[in-house]
């Protein structure tokens, strides 16, 4: 079988989805769409832009003149409900997730023609695709904020049991809000949902068909396997790497060229690729611990990803697993992955120097084995893949250097020096279930109301959670077990705040200042009352005097490589 290659693709391609019976760029000439009222209540006024699937208008509701993006499903496709069923399960994914950060949809229908659409909100901006072109590598805490804006509304996406498994800067659009980038996930075109009753979901995820973006496909995904939710993890680990370097882990002519690296190579360092972008080393990490290609050496949930961007800045990197990449097999044989137990962690002496001094050393050898037995075209062959993606590589591709052969390792000896951390629980990751439904990861938006006091707050071991002053609250992970977050802010004496997070909530805490005669807080303002809704009230009391601060711990698998 001949590979496609980047030849066959527009020149200006960015990186696209493909799907099957990809209708193409659109005719030249007038849009014979323009000026049609939809339902009798959108005006179409002009085209946004074309994708697989249809298109996108810009249109204006007529009673309340506002703006909307209307996506229309190619002509071609009306009669095929197969088709139909996917592109408005699209609107139902995004629909479902009901979160800021994923697109808004408001209404669906179909034109007299009998093409289905669904109306959205319209946003003006970019995408992030844009961004990287014209301004990466970002400066760190930029890519932090804007990667905490991802994982929390893919977060939300997984606890409603959908997979994105199309991440890329493409789907992301970016908005700008008096100057800060906010973040809004589109195109759930091929999102797994978790409703077995979604006939088309089966259809879409059987073995051996491969949907994505080369560029930001999970190794898992790339075989064609079966999948869960860390398919999104791995892909924003890859837009991670491309927001701080300008480039993506992996570059190839072609798309199986592509995958193979995916699947075979072991990814560069952020740092070697981009030396001049002052990349923390914590960042480093938790970028290729992201792009592990077994996804149990990944970060398990998107929260969990969330804790140790946030712990970069507290000089918190994750523990990297070394990970031994078996050479590219040859054709023909059966293909998988097979991860195994974590090493444990040597105890090293306590003079070691601080994190990454040094390149990434190689990897003890067999500590586990990622068993890839086959080289793709064979296993695509073998298990009669249906590849449902085939343009995605800029043709300026060949022209551009690809990151250099790296030795097959993803672990610091430096990192791991320190005694294993207390444990802490974190969310399990159940197993994949049978075709790759979610895991139900659930999380309860807590916010906390300080009366315009700016607070930090911490968990019970010291660990950076969040800001009060976060429009989006704190994210954590449900449970019945009373939490401890502590608030601390300049002037004001550190409180402790006991609550269980069972559901979404929102308490009014007051943060006494330090020296009460000091009035602080605005004139005529009520000392808040402690506000919870049912279950258990959270109670917040003036922490006792701080002792010594704790080390930071956020999880069990980050630790410090800093010396303090
Ligand atoms: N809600 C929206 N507001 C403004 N522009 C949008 C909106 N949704 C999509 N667009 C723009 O419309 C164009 C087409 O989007 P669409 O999602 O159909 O395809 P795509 O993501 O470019 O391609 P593919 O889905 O094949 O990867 C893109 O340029 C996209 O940025």
């Amino acid at each position: 079988m001949s590979e496609p290659t980047a030849k066959t693709l527009p020149s200006d391609a960015a990186a696209q989805t493909l799907r099957p019976d990809d209708p193409g760029p659109a005719a030249p000439g007038k849009d014979p769409r323009i000026g049609d009222l939809l339902k009798g209540t959108y005006t179409i006024e002009r085209l946004l832009g074309a994708g697989g699937m249809g298109s996108v208008y810009l249109a204006q509701h007529a009673l309340i003149r506002k703006k909307v993006a209307i996506k229309i499903l190619a002509p071609e496709y009306a009669h095929k409900p197969e088709l139909k069923e996917r592109f408005l399960r699209e609107a139902r994914a995004a629909a479902a997730i009901d979160h800021d950060g994923v697109i808004e949809i408001h209404d669906f229908g179909e034109t007299a023609g009998g093409a289905a659409f669904f109306v959205m909100e319209y946003l003006e901006g970019e995408d992030l695709a844009a961004v990287i072109r014209r301004e990466a590598p970002l400066p760190w805490p930029r890519v932090r904020d804007i990667a905490l804006q991802l994982c929390r509304a893919l977060q939300a996406a997984h606890a409603r049991g959908i997979v994105h498994r199309d991440m890329k800067p493409g789907n992301c659009f970016r908005l700008d809000r008096d100057g800060r980038d906010v973040i809004k996930i589109l195109d759930f075109g091929i999102a797994k949902l978790q409703n077995p009753d979604e006939g088309v979901g089966q259809a879409l995820t059987r073995t051996g068909m491969i949907f994505g973006t080369p560029e930001y496909m999970s190794p898992e995904q790339a075989q064609g396997e079966r999948h869960d939710h860390r398919v999104d993890i791995y892909a924003v680990g890859v837009i991670l790497f491309e927001l701080l370097t300008g480039k993506p882990p992996f570059i190839a002519d072609t798309f199986m060229g592509l995958l193979n690296k995916h699947m075979f190579d072991a990814p560069p360092r952020p740092r070697d690729v981009a030396p001049q972008a002052d990349i923390p080393a914590a960042a480093e990490a938790v970028v290729l611990k992201a792009l592990q290609k077994d996804p149990d050496l990944r970060f398990q949930t998107m929260d969990e990803l969330a804790v140790a961007l946030k712990g970069v800045d507290a000089g918190l990197a994750p523990e990297l697993v070394p990970e031994t990449l078996k050479a590219k097999p040859a054709r023909g044989a059966p293909m998988q992955f097979r991860g195994a137990d974590r090493p444990s962690r040597p105890t090293l002496p306590e003079t070691t120097a601080p994190a990454f001094p040094a390149p990434f050393a190689p990897p003890p050898r067999r500590r586990w084995n990622l068993a890839l037995v086959a080289g793709l075209a064979g296993a695509v062959l073998a298990a009669g893949a249906l590849v449902l993606f085939t343009k995605s590589e800029p043709s300026d591709s060949a022209e551009r250097t690809g990151p250099k052969e790296h030795a097959p390792v993803a672990s610091s000896p430096d990192l791991l020096p320190l005694p294993p951390p207390a444990p802490v629980p974190t969310p399990p990751a159940p197993p994949p279930a049978p075709d790759l439904i979610a895991p139900a990861f659930s999380t309860v938006t807590v916010r906390i109301d300080t009366a315009g006091v700016a607070a930090e707050v911490l968990d019970e071991h010291g660990a950076l959670l969040g800001h009060t002053a976060d429009p989006h609250g704190l994210l954590l992970p449900r449970g019945e077990a009373e939490r401890v977050l502590r608030l601390r802010a300049e002037g004001r004496a550190e409180t402790r705040l006991k609550l269980v997070p069972s559901e979404n909530r929102t308490v009014a805490v007051a943060l006494e200042p330090l020296h009460p005669g000091k009035p602080t807080a605005k004139k005529g303002s009520k000392k808040p009352e402690t506000r919870a809704e049912p279950p258990p009230p959270p109670a917040a009391e003036p922490a006792p005097k701080p002792k010594a601060e704790p080390k930071p711990t956020t999880s069990p698998d980050l630790i410090s490589p800093f010396k303090k």
